[in-house]
């Protein structure tokens, strides 16, 4: 199985590749976008190039980040690729799939779905963590899909933290923009775990972050959250719940929550603070010392 090249498109020194692929996991075609630095082509000894996955929100697909969130300069000034898959799969023909903005098309909440009507494509989990990954390394195989960190906004910050807790030592780090923090209280993902989990709220535990945070047994980064003071969603995200749930874990004083001042929940507030996240992984993948 391999890949279609829909664009390429020069940016920032290096090249954005807006790909598909068939998908076994999702049983759809999946587009993904992946940017290569500037090292990529330019310097023939750059053949372990780390990767960063890229989760957006609800509503979006791969450009989105692709366009606004501009992880370009920092990815070339400490080299590592950045990967952008989509929210979810698209058109697998699901009665309500889209009728509403959180529910079905770009809100997959990126879990394995296990009930009759979702299942056979909404595996998210499945697709981003094993199927993705493995289609890329052996597609772009200067990529260093062993040396790998992750993050995300809203939706994809907590898929981010969800995937990065659920895989102790497979990710490096992990940083989140406004990340969801509560699946059990926050009626996006009450509507998405009901659909594709089922209405066994236990069932939905195995997603939790603020559980898994608490039975988490790994190495411990640091964890980098941003979250804006005029996000008009802060009642829903509740992201700080994530620094209450890290006292008395092995992540006590390693999760560094920082409550921006005026910014909201837009690409202009991710963007402002891309720097930042990048550092920090930059710092993780051992691509800079601090
Ligand atoms: N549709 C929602 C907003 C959805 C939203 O803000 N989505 C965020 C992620 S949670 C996003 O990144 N949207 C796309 C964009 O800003 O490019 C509303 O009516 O308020």
């Amino acid at each position: 199985m391999s890949f279609t090249v829909n664009k390429e498109i020069a940016t920032f020194g290096g090249k954005l590749l807006k790909l598909s692929h068939e998908s076994k996991a999702t049983n759809t075609k999946m587009d993904v976008n992946v940017y290569l630095p500037a090292q990529y082509e330019n310097d023939p000894s750059a053949t372990k190039i780390p990767v960063l996955l890229y989760l957006s929100g609800l509503e979006c697909t791969p450009n989105n980040a692709s366009e606004k969130a501009f992880w370009q300069p920092f990815a070339n000034k400490y080299g590592f690729a950045v990967v952008f898959p989509d929210t979810s799969p698209r058109g697998a023909n699901v009665e309500g799939e889209d009728e509403t903005w959180y529910l079905g098309t770009a809100a997959s909440f990126y879990v394995d779905s296990t009930t009759s009507k979702w299942s056979k494509n909404y595996k998210m989990y499945s697709y981003i963590n094993d199927e993705l990954q493995s289609e890329l390394a052996s597609y772009l195989t200067k990529l260093d899909f062993n040396n790998i960190s992750i993050s995300g906004h809203s939706m994809g910050g907590y898929g981010a933290l969800m995937i990065f807790l659920k895989n102790p030592s497979k990710y490096k780090t992990v940083s989140a923009f406004s990340p969801v923090a509560n699946v059990h209280d926050n009626k996006w993902s009450e509507l998405c775990f009901a659909n594709y989990l089922g209405q066994e709220k236990s069932s939905w535990d195995q997603y939790d972050i603020l559980k898994l945070i608490k039975s988490y047994n790994g190495p411990t980064p640091e964890i980098l959250i941003h979250l804006g003071t005029k996000d008009p969603f802060l009642n829903e995200l509740k992201s700080k719940l994530i620094l209450d749930a890290s006292k008395g874990t092995k992540f006590e004083g390693k999760v560094d929550y920082n409550f921006v001042e005026g910014y909201d929940h837009s690409y202009y507030y991710v963007s402002s603070f891309v720097d930042e996240h990048a550092k920090h992984h930059a710092k993780y993948l051992g691509l800079a010392d601090n």
